[in-house]
C-alpha cells in the first residue's frame, strides 16, 4: 500500500492537527499497513523538546500515538468488513474515546521514530488498538486505545 490511511479520509475530516492532510500547520502524520499491523514514521522537530534537552515532550508522543491509533482503527475495521481502504464505500471514521500511554524511555527529537498498531479487538463500533512508539529499536512508549466509530 503506497497511499497513507489518512489520505483516504474524506475532505471534511482531514483537518486534524496531528494527521490532517489539509492542515498546513499540523504534523500530517501518515500511517500505512505493514502486514496485519500498521506503521507510521515521524521525526519530531527539536522545537517539541520536553524539559530534558534532546527529548520530546509527552504530549507530542501521545499525539503521534493517538493519530496513528485512529487511523489504524479505520484500517482494521475496513479490512474486517472484507474490503480495503479505497475500495467501495467511504472509509469509516474513528475518534478516540480512551487512550492510555506508558512512557518507558525518553523519546528523542531529531531522529526518526516508528509508531506501530496492532488490533486487539473489534466489537460493533468499538476497536481496541495496541500501540508502540520506538526509536532506534528501543520502545519509548506503549499505548492502548479505544476508538469508537464516529456517528454522523
Ligand atoms: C466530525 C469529526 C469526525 C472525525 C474527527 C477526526 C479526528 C481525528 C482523530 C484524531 C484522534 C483524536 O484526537 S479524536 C479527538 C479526541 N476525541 C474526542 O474528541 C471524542 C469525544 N468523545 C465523543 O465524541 C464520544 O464520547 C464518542 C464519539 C467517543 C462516543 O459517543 P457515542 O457515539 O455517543 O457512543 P457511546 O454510546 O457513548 O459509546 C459507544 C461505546 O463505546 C463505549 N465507550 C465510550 N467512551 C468510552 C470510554 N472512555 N471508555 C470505555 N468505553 C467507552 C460505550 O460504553 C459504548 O459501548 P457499548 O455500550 O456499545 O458496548
Amino acid at each position: 500500500m503506497t497511499r497513507a490511511i489518512q489520505d483516504y479520509y474524506p475532505e471534511r475530516f482531514s483537518h486534524c492537527f496531528g494527521c490532517g492532510r489539509n492542515n498546513p500547520h499540523g504534523h500530517q502524520l501518515k500511517s500505512y499497513w505493514k502486514g496485519d499491523e500498521t506503521i507510521a514514521r515521524f521525526t519530531i522537530a527539536p522545537m517539541y523538546s520536553g524539559g530534558v534537552p534532546g527529548n520530546a515532550y509527552g504530549g507530542m508522543v501521545a499525539s503521534l500515538i493517538d493519530c496513528h491509533g485512529t487511523a489504524s482503527a479505520a484500517a482494521f475495521a475496513c479490512r474486517a468488513q472484507g474490503h480495503e481502504l479505497g475500495e467501495g464505500a467511504e472509509p469509516v471514521r474513528f475518534v478516540t474515546a480512551s487512550l492510555t500511554i506508558d512512557y518507558l524511555r525518553p523519546t528523542p527529537v531529531g531522529k526518526e521514530v516508528t509508531i506501530t498498531g496492532r488490533l486487539m479487538s473489534l466489537e460493533g463500533r468499538k476497536v481496541r488498538v495496541a500501540l508502540a512508539l520506538a526509536a532506534g529499536g528501543t520502545v519509548c512508549a506503549r499505548g492502548e486505545m479505544l476508538a469508537v466509530q464516529f456517528r454522523e
